[in-house]
């Protein structure tokens, strides 16, 4: 039997004297617990800085904390808080046991500069306790003089303590009287005591290092002396703790402590530290093997541990020798030797060697601190020609009203002036702070990439729609796979083309599923996870739930079905974070970690630019502020057709702009269209109504673009650019384009944080499905107004032919109008060409914007604009047969019934609009479907109505 095991018959519990935080990432430290029956974890300050100061694993949470303007002290405690109550979370479940026989602690010691400091270290005590928050954490107090009654102190206020820094008889017997003093506080202030643990930390192996060379000395004087001397040798420190034994067993019994007892109340066990060997000439396991006996506590360093593990032999041998104990304590001082002054020595030497690594500690973040503050986000040139006046005198005017105050303070009356609307904005403002919370997320979100690799997980799917999925999207095309990471595919489409595409590229049973939805009630998502799960349970049978993994809010009707289904995990997000505000919370950072992506960096970046925007005191200027307010003044001024230039690398990101800029802007008739996916032009191409926004990279050049760029700039339009150090700023762009975005909001006089239009087309859906349950299938539409070559035209405007149809649609154009291209597609390169074309060829005949979407994913995206927005689109929407379509187990209908239900829904929630549209169905070969209506538009030359 494993001898860590074994030590459990003799009622011994073997703590580890270590803690750092890649052990709690990496699964050792849950490995020790589940394998080898490790039952407790002490830290100290030399341990915290070996940890800290010896590493770079904390260097990206040091530098988020130095900009949210933490002190040196308030970075400590919060990296060391945050490792104990991870460790604690850890061993929660042995705490909560029914066998826990007071272990399960995880242990943190007041700074070591409170030694002497009664007053401060019950301060530091009671601030750790609540910081750490744990019923399962140990407060560590060193056993001084001023210690004790700071000891009575906490214990007295419920507080689980270690008393550390012990090295003497008589101080032991004070320890033991200042926590039996503390219980007796308790029960004469009537209150409870069953649950207060606390343990006396014994020092070893210091007793024999600084012992043993006194000894040798008298030794090698000879004579009786030097043979009594030489009989000591190495006898001390385990006599020391034998007899501390000794007097633990009378402490702990007779009526005074009974009476405690009686109430619930369980011993203060003496625990043996500094169990690490010193000296070679002595057997590693001395201060182990020695010193097992019934209730009592090793903490062990991880080389002792190991050894114990490969050759330790466990008996219960603190009882045996006692006479010989006692005798060597009783004959040191004929060889002139005090012990009681010796160990006050100790303690002395102790307190420095733990105040000696903190100072340096401190100094390392210290410094860490300090170069953090040194750099600066990513600049935005703005280049607004005759709009700049405008914008300048809008920010000089939300300057002198407080805006970035009151905008951080979460004032509503900022956006707009009822009651309600108020209510909602503020209610949905947590993502101003939430990189700040998901910053103590990272270990957590590590760990767990960690477990899933470990249990052998080989693909990561993530399922959702629009804001929940949209940052993972962004992320996975942004940035190569990372060394850790694992490959990623995202679904957020109904289209059973795409739905098939990934069951098969991906190995099903090593595959794992992310669903993510905020509200868990999502339609698609929801499918989603049927279908997969029903895929992967027809494998792993009762199993299948530990392929999946929840990310929602708290509370969501989700939670409830995940738990049945047994899924191996639920990140619940936060209610007041929404959808698209939601990149730097769990729903982009889990699927960004196991793709192997530095989140904590990530995260770093963002709050850089929290700080850049005035999130931590005031900002002389505000990038977020400024692009949004340009934005929002040019809006008003007509360009409101935001047109993204990004290099290739950066394909995607259009996609959570979109979303982010058209949800949150397009309402009330009002709203700035993003246009995303639109190659840079030359001049004439574009009408008066864009503003040009290029981000890129600083190191990348970008010849192309920029050449573009200047030129449009040169034409009058306004060019706004940002270039990134690197792909990790995109934590920072997140968070500038959000606030960017609410402060364009602001100018526009609008709720940023509402999607009011998106449910029309959600409730048309809803509607047409409720048809197909009832009758089997979609009800049948309007006739088409013309069929040719397989494509049929569907549109409230006439004509006999395709090409006349088409030429009497794009006829209704107007200056200032955007053609959208709303394709319920399988994407396919050949498809994204073809669109391509389409939009080249509308925007080059009509000078109009051009936008273009898959479907259903823009109905939770740029859908609110479409219906919300001003009255300004063209609507194209492509559909297509589902020859090859897949059923949703459980249901009566198709992932094709469905997402034609969805085309369906959203034209007629755009009818109800009074939106200008076109259904094009393709056929059942969308390729070829599309060729056909682009030789139809070749053959018709395009004119629209001039404003
Ligand atoms: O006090 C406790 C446990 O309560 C330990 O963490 C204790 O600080 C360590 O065992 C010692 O500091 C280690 O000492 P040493 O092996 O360096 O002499
Ligand atoms: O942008 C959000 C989408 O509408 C999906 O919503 P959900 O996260 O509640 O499923």
């Amino acid at each position: 039997m494993n001898p860590l095991v074994d030590i459990r018959q003799f009622d011994q519990s073997i703590w580890l004297d270590f803690i750092r935080r890649k052990i709690l990432i990496n699964g050792e430290l849950q490995r020790r617990i589940t394998d080898e029956a490790l039952r407790g974890v002490t830290s100290n300050p030399a341990i915290f800085e070996k940890a800290i100061g010896g590493s770079d694993d904390y260097d990206a949470a040091i530098r988020s904390l130095a900009l949210q303007g933490k002190t040196t002290d308030e970075i400590y405690t919060a990296l060391a808080v945050a490792d104990v109550q991870h460790a604690c979370d850890l061993f929660r479940p042995l705490y909560d046991s029914h066998d826990n026989a007071s272990d399960g602690y995880v242990s943190l010691e007041v700074s070591p500069e409170l030694v002497n400091d009664t007053e401060g270290t019950i301060e530091e005590g009671i601030r750790f306790w609540k910081a750490v928050n744990r019923p399962n954490v140990m407060i560590k107090v060193p056993a001084t003089l001023e210690g004790l009654p700071a000891i009575r102190r906490l214990i007295a206020e419920g507080i689980n303590v270690n008393v550390t820094l012990i090295f003497g008889l008589e101080r032991y017997r004070l320890v033991a009287e200042a926590f039996i003093s503390g219980l007796e506080d308790r029960v004469k202030a009537g209150l409870p005591i069953e649950n207060i643990d606390s343990v006396a930390s014994f020092f070893l192996s210091r007793i024999d290092v600084l012992i043993d060379p006194l000894l040798e000395k008298i030794a090698a004087e000879g004579g009786e002396k030097g043979e009594l001397a030489q009989s000591l040798v190495g006898e001390v420190a385990l006599a020391s703790a034998k007899q501390a034994y000794q007097i633990y067993q009378e402490i702990f019994a007779g009526p005074r402590w009974e009476a405690l007892a009686a109430k619930g109340a369980d011993t203060q066990r003496l625990l043996w530290a500094s169990t690490g060997n010193k000296n070679p000439k002595y057997d590693d396991l001395k201060y182990v093997e020695n010193l097992i006996g019934p209730k009592t506590v090793n903490t062990v360093p991880v080389e002792t541990l190991d050894i114990f593990r490969e050759r330790g032999k466990s008996a219960n041998r603190l009882e045996e020798g006692l006479d010989q104990a006692a005798e060597v304590l009783r004959r040191l001082p004929e060889l002139g030797i005090n012990l009681e002054e010796h160990t006050n020595f100790l303690e002395v030497d102790g307190a420095k060697k733990f105040k000696e690594p903190f100072a340096k500690l401190m100094d390392s973040i210290e410094k860490k601190r300090l170069t953090s503050l040194d750099s600066s986000v990513a600049e935005a040139t703005m280049q607004l020609g005759q709009y700049q006046a405008a914008v300048d005198a809008k920010i000089q005017e939300l300057n002198a009203k407080n805006f970035t105050e009151g905008f951080w303070n979460k004032q509503a009356d900022l956006w707009v002036q009822d009651a309600e609307g108020q209510q909602s904005i503020r209610s949905f403002m947590g993502w101003l702070r939430v990189a700040e919370t998901m910053v103590g997320a990272v270990p957590e979100i590590e760990q767990f990439v960690n477990d899933v690799k470990a249990a052998g997980f080989k693909h990561v799917v993530v399922m959702g729609m629009g804001g929940s999925t949209m940052a993972p999207i962004v992320f996975k095309s942004s940035f190569p796979m990372g060394s850790t990471g694992l490959p990623m595919s995202v679904l957020d489409t109904t289209d059973p083309g795409t739905v098939r595409q990934i069951e098969e590229s991906v190995p099903l049973a090593d595959t794992l599923f992310i669903v993510a939805s905020k509200s868990g009630t999502t339609a698609e998502p929801l499918a989603f996870g049927d279908y997969f799960y029903d895929r992967v349970k027809q494998i792993k049978g009762d199993k299948a739930g530990e392929n999946f993994v929840a990310i929602t809010d708290p509370g969501s009707k989700f939670v409830t079905s995940a738990t049945e289904q047994g899924y191996r995990r639920i990140f619940l997000n936060f209610a007041e974070v929404g959808g698209r505000f939601s990149a730097l919370s769990y729903f982009g950072l889990v699927p960004a970690a196991l793709y192997g992506l530095n989140i904590g960096e990530i995260l770093e970046r963002a709050i850089r630019m929290m700080r850049a925007n005035g999130a931590y005191g005031s900002v002389e200027q505000n990038p977020g502020l400024e692009l949004g307010v340009a934005l929002g003044v040019l809006a008003q001024q007509g360009r409101d057709k935001l047109t993204l230039i990004v290099p290739d690398s950066l394909a995607d990101l259009g996609l959570w702009l979109e979303q982010l800029i058209a949800e949150s802007t397009g309402k009330e008739g009002k709203g700035i269209l993003p246009v995303a996916g639109e190659p840079a032009r030359e001049p004439e191409v574009y009408g008066q109504d864009r503003v040009f926004v290029y981000v890129g990279y600083e190191n990348d050049a970008d010849a192309d673009n920029t050449a573009k760029l200047a030129a449009l700039q040169a034409a009058g339009h306004p060019v706004i650019s940002v270039r990134m150090h690197d792909a990790l700023d995109l934590g920072a762009e997140f968070f500038r384009w959000e606030v960017a975005t609410a402060v364009a909001s602001a100018v526009l006089e609008i709720n940023p944080f509402d999607q009011p239009n998106v449910q029309a087309a959600k409730t048309a859906t809803d509607r047409l499905m409720k048809v197909v349950q009832e009758q089997g299938s979609l009800p049948a539409g309007d006739e088409a107004k013309v069929t040719e070559n397989g494509v049929s035209y569907f549109s409230a405007v006439s004509g006999g032919s395709a090409a006349e149809v088409l030429q009497n649609f794009f006829g209704q154009a107007k200056d200032g109008d955007f053609l959208n291209i709303q394709a319920y597609l399988t994407e396919s390169d050949e498809l994204n060409k073809g669109l391509a074309e389409l939009r080249t060829q509308v925007q080059e005949q009509l000078h109009l914007a051009t936008t273009s979407g898959y479907g259903p994913r823009f109905l939770h995206s740029t859908g609110q604009y479409h219906k919300g927005g001003p009255d300004k689109g063209l609507f194209v929407q492509f559909t297509v047969d589902h020859p090859q379509d897949l059923a949703l187990p459980g249901r009566s209908y198709s992932f094709g019934t469905f997402k034609n239900a969805q085309a369906a829904g959203d034209l007629q929630a755009l009818h109800d609009y009074n939106r200008r549209t076109l259904r094009i169905h393709l056929g059942d070969n969308a390729e070829q479907g599309l060729r056909t209506v682009l030789s139809a538009l070749q053959s018709a030359p395009l004119t629209a109505k001039r404003a």
